[in-house]
């Protein structure tokens, strides 16, 4: 599914000294971020920062969203993950996109300007509208969870 993104350049680094976001490969799922940042960015373990990406997205279309995601190189080998786990942007957010990193490593890691620290990547919602009731049909499942079926 293609969509178009309105995208707004707030840092002039683009264009410039930095490609646009861009998908690596016909069928990546994420476009990389970068740190948009005027110095070197040391973060000792533990720490977390919010970073500006340079960018705005304005999604628009309510059946959308985009999340931020870790890249998985850098949060498996130096621990540099977000620090709110995954960023949700509402289709109707536009302001600038901002990176919350965390190292949870057992060592410093420094973020480079210009760095690529985290993907988006666009998706379908589905806005429910909540209907209260007293019992739910029978499942197969019912109330069973948290490792109700077992590892083996
Ligand atoms: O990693 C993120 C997460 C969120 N946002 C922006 C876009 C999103 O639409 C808005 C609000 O995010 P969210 O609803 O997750 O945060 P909140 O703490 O509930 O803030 P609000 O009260 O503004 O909804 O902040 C980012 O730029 N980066
Ligand atoms: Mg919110």
């Amino acid at each position: 599914m293609q969509h178009t993104l309105e995208l707004k350049v707030l840092d002039a680094r683009f264009g410039e000294v930095w490609p646009l976001p861009a998908y690596a490969t016909e069928a990546s799922a994420g476009l990389d971020l970068r740190a948009a940042l005027e110095a070197p960015l040391c973060l000792a373990p533990g720490d977390a920062a919010l970073v500006p990406s340079g960018l705005a997205i304005h999604i628009g279309d309510p059946g959308l969203c985009a999340v931020i995601l870790p890249r998985s190189g850098l949060g498996h080998k130096h621990g540099i993950v977000l620090g709110n786990g995954t960023g949700l942007i509402d289709a109707d957010y536009q302001g600038p996109l901002m990176i919350s990193v965390w190292n949870r490593g057992a060592g410093p890691f420094t973020i480079e300007p210009g760095d690529r620290i985290a993907q988006l990547v666009v998706l379908p919602i589905v806005r429910a509208r909540l209907q209260v009731v007293e019992e739910f049909e029978a499942s197969a499942r019912g109330t069973g969870g948290f490792g109700h079926t077992g590892v083996r």
